[in-house]
């Protein structure tokens, strides 16, 4: 895991500036740092203007302060806005006011009027500032840069008590987890993370880790086709599927070939034989009519990963395959209707959990097997402890937890992709990744990360369909930031 898909919490951020003050740093090295580093992301995107900067009672209060003589220092007309009373304001490490030039100022209407941009440093204190309703309005119709995070929302779990919605957001150092986690991303504008005063080394977090989920997590794991293999040992991926709801499955196993697995086999019930047969010519197809034929099945195929649930009923019949087929002790993706099979007792799924497995609830599946008790982080690290499985809690903002207590939060999926059939071609693009050898966390980052760039790359007027046809063009473009050198002989071409 790289130091820069790190997201910190609060506490974490404040006991690495401790391990920074052991290690001889000072508070005042560290904002100053900060300060410089906004100050020049600033001046890269507008010239000297009028700007307002509002400081809270905070540390990131004073990397405002640092900000604000920075950017006058460059020509910029500073003002310095405080909630409440001008002498409150921040200065934690009690010896930066000497640095101090510009007046410090009470937030109300009039600092405010006449500037061109405004900096919102106001987050990180304990309880925010009450600001009028006119005051809100004013800073909506100009340029508004966030230090840290938008006052409002809660770095540690996104969730929003204040409706201010910067356009850009400088974090330091990384990012925090409510830079990712709906709502607050809404109200972050874009992120960018500059470089502060901590360095990488002092900033890696003590556990809970929580990362962003970038292809540098994942991406030396990913099992590209070897010049040696062949379609035995590339993966075999059997996907059960449903009837009278046959899309899912097909969709799924679309997207578990174009993963990469060598071999992909359904489990058709024997109605649905043809349907199966027809939609995917490379598909080997066996149908299921006696009730013993999933088990014989089963026993018979090679198969090195599974997928069960997509358009399957959610009943005792689809429960029992899905405890057969983790007997097996096989690679397993447990979606949709196999989830919900068993939602009378959770505790039979926990307990017949065994080795690689990956499930993949969407927030109404998820409230049927776990507690929906706290943020998203919090339910889906605790699941994945309790289930013993990898647990891919789906939804704009998508969070993959292992049972270890990593967590990773997704942030590539674009509105589109809630359309339709796109859990089913996630799940069949995670089981792609595990028949193949991949171990099921990486397995679960690396498919939600080629389906949002897959959606993404495809743009509007997506359907569920058109994920599987993008795959080749997002893989071409992982394996180019897998091997640049690949890269040269295929634009060579
Ligand atoms: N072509 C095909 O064959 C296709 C087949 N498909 C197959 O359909 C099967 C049923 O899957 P399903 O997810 O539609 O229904 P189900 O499990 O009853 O849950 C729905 C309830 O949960 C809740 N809910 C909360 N959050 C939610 C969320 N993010 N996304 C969705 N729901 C959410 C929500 O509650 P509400 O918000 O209404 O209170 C809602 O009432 C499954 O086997 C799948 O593979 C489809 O994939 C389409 C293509
Ligand atoms: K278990």
């Amino acid at each position: 895991m790289t130091p820069h898909s790190y997201l910190l919490t609060t506490a974490q951020r404040q006991q690495a500036r401790q391990r920074a003050f052991a290690s001889g740093i000072s508070a005042t090295d560290l904002l100053e740092a900060d300060g410089r580093a906004a100050a020049h992301e600033l001046r890269r995107r507008w010239s000297a203007r009028k700007v307002t900067v509002l400081c809270g009672p905070s540390v990131t209060g004073a990397r405002g302060f640092t900000c604000a003589r920075h950017l006058a220092e460059a020509g910029f007309t500073v003002r310095i806005a405080v909630p409440g009373a001008a002498e409150s304001a921040s200065d934690p490490a009690g010896e930066l006011s000497k640095f101090w030039s510009i007046p410090v100022e009470t937030l109300n209407s009039t600092v405010i009027g006449g500037a061109d941009l405004f900096v919102d440093a106001l987050a990180g204190a304990g309880s925010l500032p009450s600001l009028l309703p006119e005051i809100r309005a004013a800073l909506a119709r100009r340029p508004l840069i966030a230090l840290d995070i938008p006052c409002g929302v809660d770095p540690d779990n996104g969730a929003v008590t204040f409706d201010m919605k910067a356009d850009l957001t400088i974090a330091f150092g990384s990012k925090s987890p409510g830079h990712l986690l709906l709502p607050g991303r809404l109200h972050c504008g874009e992120v960018v993370v500059v470089e502060g005063g901590l360095s990488d080394a002092l900033a890696i977090p003590t556990e809970p880790a929580t990362f962003e989920n970038i292809p540098a997590l994942w991406i030396q794991q990913f099992p590209w086709p070897k010049a040696e293999g062949h379609k035995f040992n590339r993966g075999h991926a059997l996907i059960c599927g449903g009837w009278p709801m046959t899309g899912a499955a097909r969709l799924a196993a679309r997207a578990c070939a174009r993963a990469g697995a060598g071999i992909t086999t359904l489990a058709a019930p024997s109605e649905a034989m043809m349907i199966y047969a027809i939609s995917l010519e490379s598909m080997i197809v066996h149908p299921i009519s006696l009730p013993n034929d999933f088990t014989k099945l089963i026993a018979t195929s090679r198969f090195s990963g599974a997928l069960i649930g997509p358009g399957a009923e959610a009943d005792e019949d689809t429960r029992s395959r899905t405890l057969e087929l983790l007997r097996t002790g096989r690679p397993l993706v447990i979606d949709a209707g196999a989830l919900s099979a068993f939602s009378d007792a959770p505790e039979d799924l926990y307990a017949a959990i065994c080795g690689s497995c990956v499930l993949t609830p969407h927030d109404g599946e998820f409230s049927r097997l776990f507690d929906t008790g706290g943020d998203k982080l919090i339910r889906a690290r605790r699941a994945a402890a309790r289930s013993g499985a990898v647990v891919v809690l789906k939804g704009a903002d998508t969070v993959i937890a292992d049972p270890d207590g990593r967590v990773v939060i997704n942030g590539n999926a674009p509105p589109t992709l809630g359309t339709a059939g796109a859990g089913d071609v996630l799940a069949g693009l995670i089981t792609g990744l595990l028949s193949q050898g991949m171990a099921a966390f990486p397995a679960a980052c690396a498919a939600v990360w080629l389906h949002g760039e897959a959606a993404e790359a495809f743009g509007p007027g997506l359907i569920a369909e058109d994920l599987p046809e993008m795959l080749p063009r997002v893989l071409l473009s992982l394996l180019n930031m897998a091997h640049p050198a690949a890269a040269l002989d295929q634009g060579a071409v």
